[in-house]
């Protein structure tokens, strides 16, 4: 009976030890809230206890999850493009292996890891992530001048369902006149290193998203008439910047940072400071932390290649979660088409009987459209499916 009596909101306040888990622990344990009177703090005290125990059960049950996706991880492949400092070269014989490698972390994962080394990039990246908590630490209200008509572009750092992110997304980073727009509306005196440290940062980004692209058109084996539909679907691009704060309610406890998606891009690709909290949904439902390596990139598969390909390209379900004490920062790069594109699976992906037609041609425009009117999780499939 008396478990009746408890009042949730006044059990945080009163102890001051309750985290997000424990707080759905005891609205489990007690079925609903009610006035809590100061005659049944016993009663509470012996219940945190239970929540408590309830809670760190929940948090080894956790670690036994990412335990056992770990093996997952370690299948996910890590794909070294520069090769004893040897770029490989478009048509040779390394560029073949890895196109075919390519396609089948694509298809397996939907996601690789990518190395790649060269003189250019070398301390960009840690150059960009300066600049970036530069960008992060001006005033919130220089931060909101930066607004965009075209969804998830312009600076979002109030957002209630995901508060532990802050965003930026500049369209086309790497032209100059862009940068440049950019950096003056943040910083009007002017600031040179920020604007050609993200100016070089999203040509890197960009360029190797266009590898990607051609090695998949390789690993398959597609003729070359197909080269002009590849290029097209990364005639656009939208640098993300992105900053996820320390969760408030302890040290040990996830949160769900960004929800699950898939990107509506072509293939983007990813990298963070040294903090990890990106996770990828396997094919086999497990959520599987992805260990970005220092320097390295994540690549993932995007909506577009997963309709162009016929499903055999795999659009990955991702989320980040944030534990830990120190903030994460993270560059997103999508590639994608001009909004009048249409995406239409070549006949090369269709096979009567193991790969029957699954997408009908659609505008990419359209696409978006109804993606962001309806946020529909399924919605490839729903707008295109056959
Ligand atoms: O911050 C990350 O690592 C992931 C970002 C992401 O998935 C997105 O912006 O679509
Ligand atoms: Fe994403």
């Amino acid at each position: 009976m008396l478990q009746n009596f408890v009042l949730v909101s006044e059990l945080k306040v009163c102890e001051g030890c309750l985290d997000g888990e424990s707080y759905g622990a005891i609205e489990l344990l007690t079925g609903y809230s009610a006035p809590l009177d100061s005659s049944l703090l016993f009663f509470v005290r012996f219940r945190i206890d239970r929540v408590t125990s309830y809670a760190r059960s929940r948090k080894i049950k956790r670690k036994r999850e990412i335990m056992g996706s770990e093996s997952e991880n370690l299948m996910i492949p890590c794909l070294d493009f520069s090769k004893d400092k040897l770029r490989i070269r478009e048509g040779s014989e390394e560029w073949k292996i890895m196109s075919k490698k390519v396609r089948e972390a694509c298809e397996s994962h939907g996601c690789f890891f990518l190395i790649y080394d060269d003189d250019v990039k070398k301390g960009i990246h840690d150059d960009m992530f300066l600049c970036m908590k530069e960008l992060f630490d001006l005033p919130l209200e220089t931060k909101r001048k930066y607004k965009s008509p075209k969804a998830y572009r312009s600076y979002n750092g109030d957002s209630s369902i995901i508060p532990l992110c802050q965003s930026f997304g500049i369209d086309d980073a790497s032209l100059s006149e862009i940068a440049q727009a950019f950096t003056n509306l943040m910083w009007p005196r002017g600031n040179p290193i920020f604007c050609e440290t993200m100016k070089c940062m999203s040509s890197k980004m960009a360029e190797l998203s266009f590898m990607i692209l051609k090695m998949i058109q390789e690993g398959y084996d597609l003729p070359k008439q197909y080269t002009s539909e590849i290029e097209e679907m990364k005639s656009s691009s939208n640098f993300r910047l992105m900053k996820y704060k320390v969760p408030q309610s302890g040290d040990e406890v996830c949160e769900t940072a960004l929800l699950p998606h898939t990107d509506k891009s072509a293939v983007t690709i990813l990298c963070q400071n040294e903090v990890q909290g990106l996770e990828v949904l396997s094919k086999s439902n497990n959520w599987i932390p992805l260990k970005i390596p220092n320097q390295g990139f994540a690549v993932i598969i995007g909506d577009v290649l997963k309709a162009w390909s016929n499903g055999r390209l795999h659009a990955a379900t991702h989320r980040v979660v944030m534990s830990g004490e120190k903030e994460r920062y993270s560059i997103a790069l999508f590639a994608m088409p001009k909004d009048e594109m249409k995406i239409e699976v070549p006949s090369e992906f269709v096979e009567e009987k193991i790969h029957p037609l699954r997408y009908k041609p659609f505008n990419y425009g359209d696409y978006l459209q109804f993606f962001v009117s309806t946020l529909k999780e399924n919605a490839l499939d729903v707008f295109a499916g056959i």
